[in-house]
């Protein structure tokens, strides 16, 4: 039997399909439902809903992980087992029903976060607006499952408000709300409210300086210090502070780690084409069956797309095709340009010679 409190676990963002595993999960004794809110190479840190403890992964977890390809990332759930003088180990990983994860430079997957409903994409509506990187970030999450919200901070600072927005409702498929908060203002709770009922689980995402940290402490303000609750039951080391996984006081968490914080966007074709699927959809009654949406008669897509979106869309796909490639791949595509580019420079000779 595993031990937990379902409503004190659900302010850490504890949900229905993760309860749905543990009826099949195996588990010593005593062993407890936990939220990961920090992974070091030695050590976890795991929240029980009051506070954190330190725990440590079972070796054969890891290793099972791995085989898999995958790893443990904050906000997995996982199955926690006390063992002698009170060291907590972490047994068993439930399956995250979404996760981010970035590509690293060797081309392996890393694991960001785990379990979060919506990702805010914040921008601010000053020097910051750039719908472009919104679209960036819009595919990336939707490709983990996550559901995109953008929210437009500085409504305060006297920008014309109403026009960025209509800039990119007009731009953006309509079933990706659009929200313009001052992240200073208590207003944001009430605007954000959809996305942080209880036991939801949400993340910041955006540049610097658009105010996440701001924002987070608005949402956050009655609960600074979420794992501030200490106690002293003999298991495991206590910490504090959670670093990592905010309580919003009126229902909600957010994950706030340092791998999202500096997380850039990369993403795949295909997961690029589901996000623009205006496009995609539009292109079908397109004249031409190949065409490229530029200068082609009985174009579907010009006539409707914003043309910056359409720009956009072609300059990530041929990012997608780049960062896609292997190093050979790489090498193979630069020895093919310089043969055309030999050969384009010799035809110019000769044609100068003639
Ligand atoms: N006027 C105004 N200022 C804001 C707002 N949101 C954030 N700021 C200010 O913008 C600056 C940057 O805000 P942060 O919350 O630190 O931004 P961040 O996104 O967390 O930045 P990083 O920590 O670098 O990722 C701070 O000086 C904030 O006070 C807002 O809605 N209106
Ligand atoms: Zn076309």
């Amino acid at each position: 039997m595993i031990e937990f409190d379902f409503a004190v676990l659900r302010r850490i963002g504890l949900n229905n399909s993760i309860l749905a595993q543990l009826s099949m999960a195996e588990a010593a004794p005593g062993a407890q439902l936990m939220r990961l809110t920090e992974v070091q190479r030695d050590w976890q840190t795991v929240h029980d809903g009051q506070a954190e403890h330190r725990a440590r992964a079972l070796p054969r977890l890891l290793s099972s992980l791995q085989e898999q390809g995958s790893g443990l990332a904050v906000g997995d759930w996982v199955v926690v087992e006390s063992h002698a003088h009170g060291e907590l180990w972490i047994s068993r990983r439930l399956s995250p029903f979404t996760h981010i994860a970035r590509r690293a430079n060797d081309g392996r997957r890393q694991p960001l976060a785990s379990n979060i409903d919506t990702a805010l994409l914040v921008m601010g509506l000053d020097n910051d607006f750039n719908p472009r990187r919104v679209e960036r970030y819009i595919a990336l999450v939707q490709a983990a499952e996550v559901a995109p919200v953008v929210v437009l901070s500085k409504t305060d600072l006297g920008i014309d408000v109403d026009n960025r927005i209509a800039e990119l409702r007009q731009r953006l498929p309509s079933y990706i709300p659009i929200v313009a908060i001052n992240s200073l203002s208590m207003m944001a709770n009430t605007e954000l409210k959809p996305w942080l009922g209880n036991g939801q689980t949400i993340c910041l995402l955006g540049a610097s300086g658009t105010g996440k940290s701001t924002l987070t402490n608005t949402l956050t303000s009655a609960h600074q210090e979420t794992g501030g609750n200490r106690k002293s039951d003999g298991r495991g080391r206590h910490t504090t502070t959670a670093r990592s996984l905010h309580i919003c006081p009126d229902g909600g968490c957010i994950i706030d780690t340092p791998g999202l914080r500096t997380w850039r966007p990369d993403a795949d074709g295909e997961t690029l084409a589901a996000t623009f699927d205006d496009i995609e959809s539009l292109a079908a009654h397109c004249q031409f069956h190949d065409c490229r949406h530029e200068a082609e008669p009985g174009c579907a897509v010009r006539e409707q797309i914003d043309p910056d979106r359409l720009l956009n869309y072609h300059k990530l796909l041929r990012d997608v095709q780049r960062s896609q490639q292997t190093p050979l791949d790489k090498i193979s595509a630069r020895a093919k340009w310089k043969v055309i580019i030999k050969a384009a420079r010799t035809r110019g000779r000769d044609k100068r010679s003639v």
